[in-house]
């Protein structure tokens, strides 16, 4: 294989990546930032792409019509222009798979968290409010064992999050999507309806991708159909919910609670509302962060790029 020129569009992309792009190819590097991008852009062959960053026709057209291949360290693709890449014959991979266990943990970390009243709890130590005369019904929260845990998305993430909750002993699993699948019923999942769902679940569980479809579906509607005691979890995309909606619900005490690894906007800004609600934990965006999980998602992407340049199969092709 010549030397083909790869732009590394994220400066803190694993060291692995570069090692393995670099044996093979010519490796520029930039700030994952659009001005840097669009400098760095022209000429390149293949892209290592990690960003929330929309990837748009601007971008491509500067890239130039000899770029092959853009390979996408994340499962998920929704800032990337899709429809756009296959009309110019670029490939496009992502990272599936390699980060399940990983943003499951979140999903378990998220459910018990809020569930338990963490937030609460913790504020009380600190502002001096924990007291033996609180007495029995102080901070009390909602099991998960014996609850039905209703996941919206049985992909690999929401599957993994599943084998974890089945060690809880919970009642039962319901989920949603476009079909039922083969591992639901391995997994002993019921396929029901989103109705169903949001109106028999103790706990809400969104790890559906954003896409046209799954744009803002967690809304007042859906909220006003669940349990005042139910819970609901993110660790999808924010976008896919309502967020004015999602705290008017947990203000109102239309749920119990929230567990949110995803919010609109990312970062999201510390004068926040959702970060003034005892009733929601938050945080920013953790659901792939562990060593590990990080590197395997470099290397993923790092190899999907050099198969598609080698004109072999990438090991997780988008298009
Ligand atoms: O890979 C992704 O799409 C993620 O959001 C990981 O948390």
């Amino acid at each position: 294989m010549g030397k083909f020129k790869v732009l590394v569009a994220n400066n803190t992309i694993p060291q692995i990546a570069h090692d393995l792009l670099k044996s093979e190819c010519e490796v520029r590097v930039c700030e994952a930032e659009r001005e840097q991008i669009l400098q760095n852009i022209p000429g390149i062959d293949a892209m290592l792409w990690s960003s929330h960053l929309q990837l748009d026709k601007e971008m491509l057209d500067k890239a130039g019509p000899q770029l092959k291949v853009i390979g996408t360290m994340s499962a998920g693709y929704d800032n990337i222009d899709v429809e756009e890449l296959k009309k110019r014959g670029i490939k496009f991979g992502n990272t599936p798979g390699v980060l399940d266990d990983a943003v499951a943990d979140i999903a378990v970390l998220l459910i018990l968290a809020a569930s338990r009243r963490y937030i609460e709890g913790r504020q009380a130590i600190e502002d001096c409010s924990w007291s033996h005369k609180n007495g029995t019904q102080w901070l009390l929260g909602q099991d998960v064992s014996g609850a039905t845990i209703g996941i919206v998305g049985l992909g690999g993430i929401g599957q993994a999050i599943a084998h974890r909750v089945k060690c809880f002993n919970v009642a039962k699993i319901l989920y949603t999507g476009h079909k039922e699948k083969p591992e639901g019923k391995a997994i002993g999942a019921e396929f029901v309806s989103l109705d169903a769902l949001l109106k028999n679940s103790d706990f809400v569980i969104c790890s559906a991708p954003l896409t046209k479809e799954t744009d803002k579906m967690f809304n007042a509607e859906s909220f006003s159909k669940m349990k005042k005691t139910s819970i609901f979890v993110n660790v999808s995309r924010g976008a896919l919910v309502n967020q004015p909606d999602l705290v008017r619900a947990l203000k109102e005490k239309q749920i119990f609670a929230a567990g949110l690894d995803v919010m609109t906007p990312e970062p999201l800004p510390p004068d926040h509302e959702l970060l003034r609600l005892s009733n929601c934990v938050i945080i920013p965006h953790l659901g792939s962060a562990t060593w590990k999980t990080r590197n395997a998602m470099a290397e993923r992407a790092a190899k999907n790029i050099l198969n598609a340049l080698k004109g072999e199969p990438m090991i997780s092709p988008v298009v």
